[in-house]
């Protein structure tokens, strides 16, 4: 029986709905075996993050080295990088592994303002991890951010993944969660020849923490199995409409989404 494998290079949220976490949450849902290589770890909770601490670079490289080792993955994606130093060890191992289906989910600033990138990490991650993936999953802040181009519109979103995918990778989804002027929420994708939009009903919740970290994680697990991105996009779409729909509704402040929440909607088989 082949096993579909995904490797999580990110950081650890000890609140268990973003990061890391989240990840493996979502491969296991979408029936993928899941491993992770960390970057950082926080201390981190629905109200907000309260503490940083960043990996060393040769103990981050050791990690995707064993996995790599032993365990080959089937697509890998990326998550919180942090530093400048370990996004070119990322972007190295990449390129050492040949790993053809890269997920790059560019994190920069958490949903409650804290940074998970630092600043002068975005040109590392443009110049040197865009160019090897296959697909690269910004939210609109951070689609501003590396372009240097406000959005206020679609068309604003769609030049953005244009400038984007000029950087190199395959696929671009901008991404429309902070969208908040619409009832729809619309994730854009770019090939490189045209636009797919993939709309859905917008949830009002606040428990909203670690979507994109789920989406690109599901999205991840489907490229694992073999699908297409564009079909692996529209079930990682379906993936977080269903863990905001049904919220677990826990924590003081914004929590988490529900990683069951699609297998329950969907019955056994997924
Ligand atoms: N209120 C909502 N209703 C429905 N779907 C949503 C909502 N908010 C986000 N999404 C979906 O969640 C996924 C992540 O989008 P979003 O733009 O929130 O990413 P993000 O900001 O990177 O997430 P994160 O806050 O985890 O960093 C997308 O597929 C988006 O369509
Ligand atoms: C370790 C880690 N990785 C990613 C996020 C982004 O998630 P969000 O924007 O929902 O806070 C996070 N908060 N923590």
């Amino acid at each position: 029986m082949n096993i579909p494998k995904a490797l999580t290079i990110a950081g650890s949220d000890s609140g268990g709905g973003a990061g890391i976490q989240a990840d493996i949450k979502t491969f296991q849902e979408l029936d993928v075996y899941g491993m992770s290589a960390l970057t950082s770890v926080t201390a981190q909770n629905t109200l907000g993050v309260q503490g940083v601490h960043s990996l060393p670079v040769p103990f981050v490289a050791q990690q995707i080295e064993s996995v790599f080792a032993d365990l080959r993955p089937d697509a890998v994606k990326t998550g919180m990088l942090f530093s400048s130093e370990i996004i070119a060890e990322v972007a190295r191992q990449a390129a050492r592994h040949r790993i053809d289906k890269l997920v790059i989910d560019p994190v920069m600033i958490a949903k409650g303002g804290a940074s998970l990138l630092q600043s002068e990490a975005v040109t590392a991650l443009v110049q040197q991890l865009l160019p090897l993936a296959l697909v690269v999953t910004p939210n609109i802040p951070e689609a501003e951010v590396m372009t240097g181009c406000p959005i206020h519109s679609l068309a604003d979103r769609k030049e953005a993944a244009k400038r984007i995918h000029d950087y190199g990778p395959a696929y671009v989804i901008v991404k429309g969660g902070h969208d908040a002027g619409s009832d729809t929420v619309t994730d854009l994708v770019y090939d490189g020849r045209g636009f797919t939009e993939l709309a859905g009903p917008r949830v009002d919740t606040v428990h909203s923490h670690g979507t994109g970290c789920t989406f690109s994680a599901a999205l991840t697990a489907e490229l694992a199995k073999g699908k297409d991105v564009l079909s692996a996009a529209r079930t990682a779409r379906d993936f977080v409409q269903a863990a905001l729909t049904d919220a677990l509704g826990i924590g003081g402040g914004q929590g988490p989404t529900n990683h069951w929440a699609y297998r329950r909607q969907k019955g056994v088989s997924v």
